[in-house]
């Protein structure tokens, strides 16, 4: 018998995806219990009669089942608080800029649902506390607000809003450069378009020095 979206998928499975984004620890809640896998189902069946396809052809039964899976892993972030990704800070004697790059980045853009993908640079500088955090959570967070229904824009800002919160550093910088597949792959049609957006908050803001040096490590070419 077919395998349902809505069986329980073991502890690997889907139910502690989104408590895979916080720290890999299962503290999260059971999926199910905020995604709506059958309906996901029922939509992608519905989706497939309508561009005139046969849902119940061999290759194609498991797919509203495995779409339904795919949505619920690729949405994880909308039942995760990313204020949890910065619940561990370190203190630290740095108060000069800490700087992540080439952080891999893949979401879905809210217009379309297509792809969009690239890369986020985070940089910060921190506080007088000197209170640091750990470098992996830096993608953590990207990860948290990537798998949302997004914009460019709104992802950049809400990573560089919610480490200035957290952190109090004196300045934070978040550059993300990313290809869209709804560019690409239909509409205007043009693969390889990069759309490079930057929020760039406290000192960094304001100091056209200091914003210039992390440009240049962030940007070399
Ligand atoms: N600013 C911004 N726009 C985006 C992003 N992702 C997709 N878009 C754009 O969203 C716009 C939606 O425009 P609409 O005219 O409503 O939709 P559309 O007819 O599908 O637009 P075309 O893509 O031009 O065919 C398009 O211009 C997309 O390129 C994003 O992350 N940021
Ligand atoms: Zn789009």
């Amino acid at each position: 018998m077919a395998a349902s979206a809505t069986e329980p998928d073991g502890d690997d499975g889907l139910d502690y995806i989104a408590a895979r984004l916080i720290n890999g620890k299962l503290t999260g809640g059971p999926v199910e219990e905020t995604v709506d896998l059958a309906r996901i189902e029922k939509a992608v069946r519905e989706i497939l009669i309508a561009v005139g396809e046969n849902p119940d052809r061999d290759g194609l039964q498991q797919t509203p089942a495995r779409v339904a899976r795919a949505y619920a892993e690729l949405f994880a972030g909308l039942r995760v608080d990313p204020a949890q990704v910065l619940s561990t800070t370190f203190e630290a004697n740095h108060e000069e800029l800490v700087l992540v790059r080439d952080i891999d980045v893949m979401s879905l853009c809210e217009h379309h649902l297509l792809p969009f993908r690239g890369s986020a640079h985070i940089g910060y500088i921190p506080g007088p506390d000197g209170r640091i955090t750990g470098l992996s959570k830096l993608a953590r967070l990207v990860e948290v607000y990537a798998r949302r229904p997004q914009v460019q824009e709104r992802l950049t800002s809400q990573i560089a809003d919610l480490l200035m919160e957290k952190l109090a550093p004196r300045g934070v910088i978040v550059v993300l450069e990313c290809e869209h597949m709804c560019m690409a792959m239909r509409g205007i049609q043009k693969s390889g378009a990069q759309t490079i957006t930057s929020a760039v908050r406290g000192t960094l803001q304001r100091d056209p020095k200091s914003r210039a040096e992390a440009m240049a490590l962030i940007l070399p070419r």
